[in-house]
This record gives structure tokens, sequence and C-alpha cells, in this order.
């Protein structure tokens, strides 16, 4: 909890966090061949869950100018044009030594390109075919265009959201895009590998932004009956309705986290403020959780964040500060376990979880591919031979990766 001195981002971590001396060749996934269909969000982290974990992603760019692109970690990238026969023919003769094809696309886009599941299990009936949408592949919405907030929405998850008195509130795009669609698809995928070893048998996998969120959110549901949801929005224990579950702002701007919920660590935290229980309306007497949580924001607003950290740190009052991104690599904490990694470019971003003790992610340190920088190098490994590359080169389904263009 204590903090370090602060820094900027590409300041930080030590590359010794990143268990390198293992190699990628002890990785779960070693030897897993993913092609990937680039898309806006959730296909990418899909893809880099599977990359970090040893699994060789090579990623389908379109032709054209350079895009950003993130979570592409670990991946090599094939640009080709999908939309000529040419194009998806060598899709199609790739995937036949594929395991996996993960595709973001909204319901039918394969299919259009001839790249439909019943055509490439025809030809290699052990390929695992992801699809991550947002809608799932049928239903009334399945071609309708959406986003995280349009996905939660329908989830049901999205009204159970937000402040009192506010309008619904999406927590970035986390949960529907990344929780529900990226890691329930990366699950299926793992779970259709291991299936994969007792029946030898590939299968498609309908992974969808909608029921990821909603499945993610179980306890919701499950939980419906416990009264841990009786008040409307922004008004119950866990949705910051309760002094004890909240965020406070510090005398210099900063924030504490406050999640004293069991009675043993209500107390340590009643008691670190400097306030007696007795004095106090029970801690469970939701009539007074208004009053509570003023007396708390007075309290947490007379002194610095470093100074509540004092107070509270390796305490069991479940108070914590509130670090930016930034101060979160550079917590002492989060050091000591190396839970942030540094690339070549000095680039910061968290450890791959969850951490395997024999055979933990060793995410690759190299910078992101370039569009189209692995064509030839993935259609040579493919048995493309130099004719047919020149081919397709000339005929344009291909192009020159930039970067060799630029030298
Ligand atoms: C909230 C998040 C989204 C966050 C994304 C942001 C990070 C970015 C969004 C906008 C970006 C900015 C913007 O582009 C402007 C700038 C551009 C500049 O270059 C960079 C800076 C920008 C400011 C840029 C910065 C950032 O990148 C952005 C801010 C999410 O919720 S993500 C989840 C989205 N939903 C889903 O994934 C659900 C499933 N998918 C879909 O429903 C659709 O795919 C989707 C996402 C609605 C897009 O629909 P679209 O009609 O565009 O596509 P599809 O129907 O799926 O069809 C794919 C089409 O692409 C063609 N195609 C694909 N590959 C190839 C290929 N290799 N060759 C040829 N053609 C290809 C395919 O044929 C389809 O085209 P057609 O429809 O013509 O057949």
């Amino acid at each position: 909890m204590r903090e370090k001195s602060r820094g900027s981002l590409s300041r930080c971590p030590s590359r010794q966090q990143v268990p390198s001396v293992l190699g990628r060749s002890s990785m779960a996934l070693q030897g897993v061949r993913v092609l990937e269909f680039a898309g806006l969000a959730p296909g990418p982290l899909c893809g880099m869950i599977l990359a970090d974990f040893g699994a060789q992603v090579m990623r389908v760019d379109r032709l054209g100018p350079a895009t950003p692109t993130w979570m592409a970690r670990g991946k090599r990238s094939l640009a080709l044009d999908l939309k000529r026969p040419e194009g998806a023919a060598v899709i199609r003769r790739i995937s036949r030594q594929m395991d996996v094809l993960a595709e973001p696309f909204r319901s039918g886009v394969m299919e259009k390109f001839g790249l439909g599941p019943e055509i490439l299990r025809k030809d290699n009936p052990r390929l695992i075919y992801a699809r991550l949408s947002g809608f799932g592949q049928t239903g009334r919405l399945s071609k309708v265009a959406g986003h995280d907030i349009n996905f939660l929405a329908l989830s049901g998850v999205l009204s159970k959201l937000g402040r009192s008195s506010e309008t619904p509130y999406a927590p970035l795009n986390l949960l529907a895009d990344f929780g529900g669609g990226s890691l329930t698809c990366a699950l299926g995928i793992v779970l259709a590998l291991y299936e994969r070893t007792q029946s030898g048998k590939g299968q498609v996998i309908d992974a969808n932004m909608v029921e990821g969120a909603a499945y993610l959110s179980s306890f919701l549901w499950q939980s419906q009956n416990a009264g841990l949801w009786s008040q409307p929005r922004g008004k119950n224990m866990l949705d910051s309705g309760a002094p004890f579950y909240e965020t406070y702002r510090t005398s210099d701007g900063k924030f504490m986290a406050v999640g004293a919920i069991e009675p043993q660590f209500y107390a340590l935290l009643i008691n670190g403020l400097g306030l007696n229980c007795d004095e106090l309306p029970d801690q469970l007497s939701i009539s007074d959780w208004e009053e509570m949580k003023k007396k708390f924001a007075e309290k947490f607003a007379k002194k610095t964040q470093a100074e509540w950290c004092k107070i509270f740190d390796g305490t069991d009052a479940c108070v914590t500060p509130v670090v930016n991104l930034e101060e979160a690599a550079l917590n002492e904490h989060n050091q000591e376990r190396g839970s942030f990694i540094t690339d070549e470019d000095h680039n910061v971003s968290p450890r791959p979880a969850p951490l395997l003790s024999r055979t933990p992610a060793v995410p690759s340190t190299k910078r992101n591919p370039l569009k189209g920088e692995h064509t030839e190098e993935i259609l040579q490994e493919f048995g493309f031979s130099k004719e047919e590359i020149n081919q397709l080169y000339l005929d344009k389904i291909i192009e020159p990766s930039k970067l060799k263009a630029n030298l």
C-alpha cells in the first residue's frame, strides 16, 4: 500500500520481472496455431492472451494504411484482401493447418468471404472456430452493429451500474468487451482445445458480449433474493450505497477506496478514522447510510492520501489508496510481485494473469507487429512457393510490408 516515488509509466518496472528464464518453449499453449482476424477491442485481447501463454498467433489484417493496433503483443501480421476470392483462398489453404480461427465480425461476414465454419471445418475437422460477436450468431440482433455499452445494456447488467439519481454508467468498455467478450472467448478456445485432446474434433464457439457479460454477472442473478439489491440503483451495499463500500476524497485531492464489509473489518475502519462504534448507528442501518457517508467523507477530507495510507497500511480495515496506472506500476506490493512488465520500447503493461507455477506466460517484449510485416514469412511457412507469393503481389491480394518499403 505504501507508495514509492512517482514516475512516468515508461520509466518503471524492471525487466527481471518477466519470467524469461523459462523461455517461451515451456508455455501452456505452446504449439497451438491461431489465426485471428483483426478487430476493434475484444478480439485483440483474446488473441493477446493466447499469444502470452505461448500460442502462435497470426493476425489477418486488411491492406491499406497503417492503423493503430493495441493488444498485439507476440503476434505476427498477415495482410491480404479478403474481398478478392484469391485472398479468401489463401486463408482457406492456411486454415487447413490451423488449430484455432478467431473472428470478430458481425454474424454473416465470414460466410460472405466463403470462409464460414461449415466450409473450413470440412477441410479441417480439428479446427476450433471461435466467433466473437456482440449479439451472437443467431437472433434478431445478430446482424446489427453495437459496442460494449449496447451489449452491457441488453445483458441487464448496465441497469445495475451507476450512482443513485444518475443515469446508468458503463465502467469503460471493460465488462462486455473484455470480460464478457475476450475472456469468455479465450476460455471457450481453451475448453475446446482440451476437449479436442479426447475427441480429436474441433467445434464452433459462439462467444458474444451480451451473454458473456450476463454470465460474468451471475452473482447478480443468483443473489437477487438475498436482499443485496432490494434498494434502487446506487443505494445498495455494493453499488456505492453503503458508507463502508465507497471511495472518499482526501485533502490532497486523491481518493481512498473503502471495502470494510465484515463487522470485524468495519470496526478497524471506524477505529482508523478516529470514530467510536458505540456512538454510531448500526453498520447495516440503511436509513443512516447517507448521514454516515457524510461523516466518513469529512474525516477522509482532513488528511492526505499518504497519511491515510500510513494509518491503514497492512491492517485488515480494507482501505486502499486509489492509485493511477503510473502509481500502480510503482506500487511496492505490485513491484514485489512483478505485476507489471516493460517491453523493449519501455512501455509498461500488466503481466499476464493468472500466474501458472510450472508453465507461466512469457509475454513477448518485442514491439507490436506492423500491418503485413510477416505476410511473406507466414505464406512461406504454410507452403506457398515464391512464384505463388509473387503472383499474389502482382494481383494486389497482398502488398509489400510498409516496413520493408521504408527501408
Ligand atoms: C467501445 C469499443 C470500441 C473501441 C474502439 C476504438 C478504440 C476505436 C473506434 C473508432 C476508432 C477511431 C476512428 O477509426 C477514427 C480514427 C482512425 C485513425 O486511423 C486512428 C484514430 C481514430 C480516432 C480511431 C481510434 C480508435 O481506433 C477508435 C476510437 C467496442 O465496443 S469494440 C466492440 C465492437 N463490437 C463488436 O466487436 C461486435 C461484433 N462486431 C461488429 O458488430 C462489427 O464488426 C462492428 C464492430 C460493429 C464493425 O462493423 P463493420 O460494419 O465495420 O464491420 P463488420 O460488419 O463486422 O464487417 C467487417 C468488414 O470488414 C471487411 N474486412 C475485414 N477484414 C478484411 C480484409 N482483410 N480485407 C478486406 N475486407 C475486410 C469485411 O469485408 C466487412 O466489410 P463489408 O461490410 O464491406 O463486407
